[in-house]
């Protein structure tokens, strides 16, 4: 990360006017001074200074405002009020299509598009092989582009803006159309410009995706920048939103952040803030008593051994009776990215009714493939099923509740990776005539 501010945005807010109906609009063009339209706060009051090289995934629930925000810093679209400052040469690829002639071929959008980004005749005609090559798009490449389908549109956007040296880039979840294929290309392309020092700023309804290309994270709601942290936090917040929008009860969960100081404070409650150290959710009638991990005789262990057969066993109080309650872990790596998650519900067993006050002790069992290192343990309870991961009322959500510490294994194979398949190999040799 450099010391120079590659973006710096002061109380910046964006309005749009909103018209119920297209008659109103074309009124307040004829008629001078008259007012049709509604006004609507798309972002509100942004305050971010972007250090060069720092790379920046925006989350945010849908209409939060974030392709906004990346327009006002791609310059284009102004903010109503406040003040933008981006230094550096900026590429961005925004909706789909965005900066594209309809008319020209792709080739002509290639020297159209590289000019716009600063980039002389010679320079482009210099990349174009490249850009080519990294789009695949065959002979298309000679073809107007409103003939392409949408994945095309990508691959040739994609090309072009990874392969003119931005100082910045602006991704707006665009990689989402491409194969899986094209996907793991751009994701090797970005990292390689994240390595190199390019600023970059992402925005992705996959957390995981921020996970491993973010170094900080941006939450967005409602227009408003309500957290501003590590992926690992502005994720786990977001998700823990997730989970209480879908509630039946939302007024029921009440989000719990625990700042770095240890304090709590209710997320309503909450303006911008960096020093988030936990998110929880949890009813006040329901609490975990124990955590304990057993071997396969059901002694209790600290760590456990890669491949060993692990029991994860959980004592849950409840102080009130609940009519069908779930119970869920996740298994999480160190940046906060999910490695398994399950529940007794999608595992195909049912708890039953559990009357007031009573200790429900729930033990899951499992192969632990995984690398040496230590992982986080999240866990989930909720109450009455309406679907998978869905719902009525979520009791309890805590992520890091307990730490799994995992050893080597000195009699496995060699292997690297995040889980262990524990392959077998047989060879077979025969003279080939
Ligand atoms: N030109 C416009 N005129 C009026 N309202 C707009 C306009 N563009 C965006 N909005 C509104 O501004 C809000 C923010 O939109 P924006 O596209 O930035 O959200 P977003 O977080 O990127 O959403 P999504 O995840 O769905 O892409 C939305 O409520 C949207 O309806």
């Amino acid at each position: 990360m450099g010391d120079e501010i590659a973006i710096s945005l002061k109380n910046v807010s964006k309005c749009y006017k909103r018209y119920a109906r297209p008659i109103d609009r074309l009124k307040e063009i004829l008629i001078p001074k008259s007012i049709h339209s509604q006004e609507f706060w798309a972002l509100k009051d942004i305050n971010l200074e972007l250090y060069q090289g720092e790379t920046l995934g925006i989350i945010g629930q849908n209409g939060s405002g974030k392709s906004t925000l990346l327009q006002i810093i791609a310059r284009t679209l102004t903010p109503t009020t406040g003040e933008v400052v981006v230094n550096g040469r900026v590429s961005a690829l925004l909706e789909l299509g965005s900066g594209f002639n309809p008319e020209f071929t792709g080739r002509q959008n290639v020297f159209f598009n590289g000019q716009i980004l600063g980039l002389n005749k010679e320079e482009i005609e210099h990349k174009f092989i490249e850009i080519e090559k990294f789009a695949d798009i065959g002979s298309f490449i000679d073809q107007p582009v409103k003939t392409y389908s949408s994945g095309m549109f990508v691959r040739l956007a994609f090309a072009v803006a990874v392969n003119v040296n931005p100082e910045i880039l602006i991704v707006d979840e665009a990689l989402a159309v491409g194969d899986i294929y094209f996907q793991q290309k751009c994701y090797e392309r970005i990292r390689k410009l994240r390595d190199i020092g390019t600023t970059l700023l992402f925005v992705s309804h996959d957390s995981t995706a921020v996970h491993k290309l973010c170094s900080r994270a941006l939450l967005l709601e409602g227009g408003k920048l309500i957290l501003d942290a590590q992926p690992k936090q502005v994720i786990d917040l977001y998700e823990a939103k997730l989970l209480q929008k879908n509630d039946v009860q939302p007024d029921a969960v009440k989000i719990d952040i625990i700042s770095e100081d240890g304090s709590r404070k209710l997320e309503q409650e909450s303006s911008v803030t960096s020093a988030v150290d936990e998110v929880v959710i949890n009813a006040p009638d329901v609490s975990i008593k124990f955590i304990r991990f057993l071997d396969e005789q059901g002694e209790e262990i600290l760590v456990a051994i890669s491949e060993q057969l692990l029991q994860l066993s959980i004592g849950i109080l409840f102080l009130q009776s609940y009519a069908d309650p779930h119970i869920g872990f996740k298994i999480r790596e160190k940046t906060g990215e999910v490695i398994f998650e399950t529940n007794t519900w999608c595992m195909g067993k049912s708890i039953g009714r559990v009357d007031s006050a009573t200790l429900v002790e729930i033990c899951f069992r499992f192969y632990v493939p995984l690398m040496e290192g230590e992982y986080t343990i999240t866990f989930g309870i909720a109450d009455g099923v309406i679907g998978e991961s869905t719902f009525e009322r979520t009791l309890l959500y805590a992520h890091n509740v307990s730490v799994l510490k995992v050893l080597k294994n000195t009699n496995s194979i060699r292997w690297s990776g995040i889980v262990n398949l524990s392959p077998t190999v047989s060879i077979d040799k025969q003279a080939y005539v």
